[in-house]
C-alpha cells in the first residue's frame, strides 16, 4: 500500500506512511458517521412502533458516538494536516536534493521557471490533495464495499437502489478519467508555457525596450492568456460534466429508494423502520459520495504534477565516489561530446594540462573551448574517451570531491542577493571575516567595496544587479582566492575589466595561480602568450599545441588568431 501511495501521489516514504494512517482514520470516520442515523432509527422504532427503550441507551449511545467521533476526527485531522505540511517540506527538500545531484545538462534542457514551479506550485497542489482528497478517497474505497454488504444484507432491493447509482456515477468518472487527465495536462502545460513567457518578458525588459518590442510582446502575452483561458475552460468542462452527471444520478438514487421503499411498504415486504433506515442511509451516502467525487477530480488534476515530480526524481543522477585527489595533472584522452546527441561539439580531444603550469585554450568563437571547461568540471558528462585528474577518471569521482579541488571563474558571474561579504564567503563557507577581506584585497575589490553605502555589509541586489560587470568579476575572483584550490579555471575573465583594473587584476591573478594547475580561456591573446602550453582548438578538435613561439611557427590557425587579435586591439570607435 505504501509503495502504491509513493508511486501514485509522488510522496516520500514518510508521507506515504502518514497517508496510510490518515486513510485508516478516514475509513473509521465514514463508519462512525452512520451511527447518529442509527440512534435516530432507534428513536423512530420507539415512537412509531412502540418498542420502548431505556433512556440510558439514548444517553450513553449519544455520548459514546460523540466521543468516538471526536477521537477519530482528531486522529484524522492530526494525520492529515500536521503531517501534510511536514510532507510538503520533505518533498521540496527531496526534490532540491535530487536537483543538486543532476548534471548541468539537465538544467539546459529544462526551463528554470518550470523547475521552480514544480518545487513550489506542484508540491503545494500535492499538499492540498493530501490534506483534502487522498485519505478521504482511499478511506471511502475501503468503506464502500463494507457499506454495500451491509445494505444488501439488510434488503437486497433497497440496497441495490442505493449501490447501483453510486457505481454508475463512479463508472462515469472512471470512463472520463483519460479525457480529464489529458485536458488538465494541456492546461498545466499552457500555464507553464505562459509563466515562462512572462518571466522571459520581465527578464529581457532592457532588450525589449531598446528594440521597441513592448507592443509586440504585450500582444503575444495577451494571445497566450486567451489561449490558456480556452484550454482552461475545456479542462473545466471535461472535469465538471462527468461530475455533474454523477451527482445527478445520485439524486435519482434517493428518488429510486423512496419509490421502491413506498412500494415495498405497501406490499408489506418491509416495515416503516426499514424504509426510513434506507432513506437515511441514501442521504448519508449521497453526501459522502458527492465529496468523494470532488476528491477524485482533484486527484485526476494532480496527475500532471505527480508525473512531473516523478520525472525529476527518476532522472539519472551523476555517479561517482568521494575520493581524495592528490595530484593535479588534467588529461583529456580522445574525448568526444555533444549537447544534443546530434551535433558533436568535441571530437577526439586529447591534451594534458600539467600541474604547476598554465594551459591556455584558444580558438575562434564556438570552437568548443567553454565546453572543454564544462566537461573538466563535470558540469556536463562527456560521451566518449576519458578525462583524468591526478590519474583518477572524473566519472568515478563525486562532484563534491572534484569541486573541493577546483575553482572556476566564469565569464558570466553569478552573485546572490545577499551582502558583499557573504557573496565572497561562498568560496569557503568556513572563512572568517578577516579571511574574506584579505581575499577581496587580493582581487582588488577593496576600493569599490569601500565606496558602497555599507561596505562589506552592502546588499548587492539580485545577481549583483547594483554592480558593474568588472566589479562582479572581481568578486568572483575573490571567491577563488578564498577557496585557494589547486586547480583554477579562468573563462574569459578579462572580458569585463577596464584597462585600469586589468593590470591590477593580472598581478593578483599571477599570485592566485602560482603553483597550481591553471586552465585559461581568453580572446585577448596577450593574456595567453605567456602560458606554458597553448592548445589550439578548431571545430571541436585539437589542431596544435605548444608555446606561443612554437605555435607561431607551426599553426596557421594560431597565426590567424594572433592577426585578428591585433586588429581588434587596434580597433578605435
Ligand atoms: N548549452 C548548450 N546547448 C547546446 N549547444 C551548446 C550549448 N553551449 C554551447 N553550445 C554549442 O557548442 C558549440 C561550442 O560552444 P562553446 O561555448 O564551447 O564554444 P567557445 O569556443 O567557448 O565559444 P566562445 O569563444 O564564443 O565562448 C557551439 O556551437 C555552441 O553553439
Amino acid at each position: 500500500m505504501r509503495e502504491l501511495f509513493k508511486k501514485h501521489f509522488a510522496l516520500t516514504d514518510k508521507g506515504a506512511k502518514d497517508l496510510q494512517k490518515a486513510s485508516a482514520a478516514s475509513f473509521f470516520v465514514y463508519v462512525i458517521n452512520f451511527f447518529p442515523a442509527m440512534l435516530l432509527l432507534l428513536l423512530v422504532d420507539e415512537l412509531l412502533l412502540n418498542n420502548v427503550k431505556e433512556m440510558g441507551l439514548y444517553l450513553w449511545g449519544s455520548v459514546l458516538v460523540l466521543a468516538a467521533m471526536w477521537i477519530l476526527l482528531r486522529i484524522e485531522y492530526d494525520a492529515l494536516y500536521n503531517t501534510t505540511y511536514q510532507e510538503s517540506a520533505n518533498l521540496r527538500t527531496e526534490i532540491a536534493d535530487v536537483l543538486t545531484k543532476l548534471p548541468l545538462s539537465y538544467f539546459s534542457r529544462h526551463d528554470l521557471s518550470d523547475l521552480a514551479q514544480t518545487i513550489m506550485a506542484d508540491v503545494a497542489a500535492i499538499e492540498h490533495a493530501m490534506s483534502h482528497a487522498m485519505a478521504k478517497a482511499v478511506g471511502f474505497l475501503f468503506f464502500f464495499p463494507l457499506l454495500s454488504v451491509l445494505l444488501l444484507l439488510g434488503n437486497v432491493k433497497l440496497g441495490l437502489a442505493i449501490i447501483l447509482p453510486i457505481l454508475l456515477g463512479f463508472g462515469l468518472l472512471l470512463l472520463s478519467k483519460n479525457l480529464q487527465i489529458r485536458e488538465s495536462f494541456k492546461h498545466y502545460q499552457k500555464l507553464r508555457d505562459n509563466s515562462e513567457s512572462f518571466q522571459e518578458a520581465i527578464e529581457n525588459q532592457q532588450e525589449i525596450k531598446s528594440f521597441g518590442l513592448t507592443q509586440k510582446i504585450r500582444q503575444t502575452l495577451y494571445q497566450k492568456m486567451e489561449e490558456s483561458e480556452k484550454i482552461h475552460l475545456r479542462a473545466e468542462i471535461s472535469a465538471g460534466f462527468p461530475m455533474l452527471c454523477s451527482n445527478v444520478i445520485l439524486q435519482f438514487a434517493f428518488v429510486i429508494v423512496i419509490l421502491t421503499g413506498v412500494q415495498m411498504l405497501h406490499t408489506g415486504e418491509i416495515d416503516i423502520l426499514y424504509f426510513l433506515g434506507y432513506v437515511l442511509a441514501s442521504i448519508k451516502v449521497r453526501e459522502s459520495v458527492e465529496s468523494v467525487n470532488m476528491n477524485v477530480e482533484e486527484l485526476y488534476y494532480l496527475d500532471s504534477m505527480v508525473k512531473r515530480i516523478r520525472e525529476i526524481r527518476e532522472t539519472k543522477i551523476q555517479q561517482g565516489k568521494d575520493q581524495t585527489i592528490s595530484s593535479y595533472d588534467i588529461e583529456f584522452d580522445k574525448v568526444s561530446f555533444s549537447y544534443d546527441k546530434d551535433t558533436e561539439v568535441l571530437k577526439n580531444v586529447s591534451f594534458t594540462a600539467k600541474q604547476n603550469e598554465v594551459t591556455a585554450l584558444v580558438g575562434v568563437s564556438g570552437c568548443g573551448k567553454t565546453s572543454i571547461l564544462r566537461l573538466m568540471s563535470r558540469l556536463y558528462d562527456h560521451d566518449g574517451g576519458s578525462i583524468r585528474i591526478g590519474g583518477l577518471d572524473i566519472k568515478e569521482l563525486s562532484t563534491k570531491s572534484l569541486f573541493e579541488k577546483l575553482s572556476i571563474v566564469f565569464q558570466d558571474v553569478t552573485l546572490f542577493n545577499t551582502s558583499v561579504l557573504e557573496n565572497i564567503r561562498i568560496g569557503k563557507k568556513t572563512a572568517t571575516d578577516e579571511e574574506v577581506i584579505r581575499a577581496a584585497r587580493l582581487a582588488n575589490c577593496e576600493e569599490f567595496i569601500r565606496r558602497l553605502p555599507e561596505g562589506y555589509k552592502t546588499m548587492i541586489g539580485e545577481n549583483g544587479a547594483t554592480l558593474s560587470g568588472g566589479e562582479r568579476q572581481r568578486l568572483s575572483i575573490a571567491r577563488a582566492f578564498l577557496k585557494d584550490s589547486p586547480i583554477i579555471i579562468l573563462d574569459e575573465i578579462a572580458a569585463s575589466l577596464d584597462v585600469k583594473n586589468e593590470k591590477k587584476i593580472q598581478d593578483s591573478l599571477n599570485r592566485l595561480i602560482l603553483d597550481k594547475t591553471v586552465i585559461i580561456i581568453s580572446h585577448r591573446l596577450k593574456s595567453v602568450e605567456n602560458a606554458d602550453k597553448i592548445v589550439v582548438i578548431n571545430c571541436g578538435r585539437v589542431e596544435a599545441s605548444g608555446t606561443h613561439l612554437e605555435l607561431l611557427k607551426t599553426s596557421p590557425t594560431y597565426n590567424n588568431l594572433v592577426e585578428k587579435a591585433k586588429l581588434t586591439e587596434e580597433f578605435q570607435y
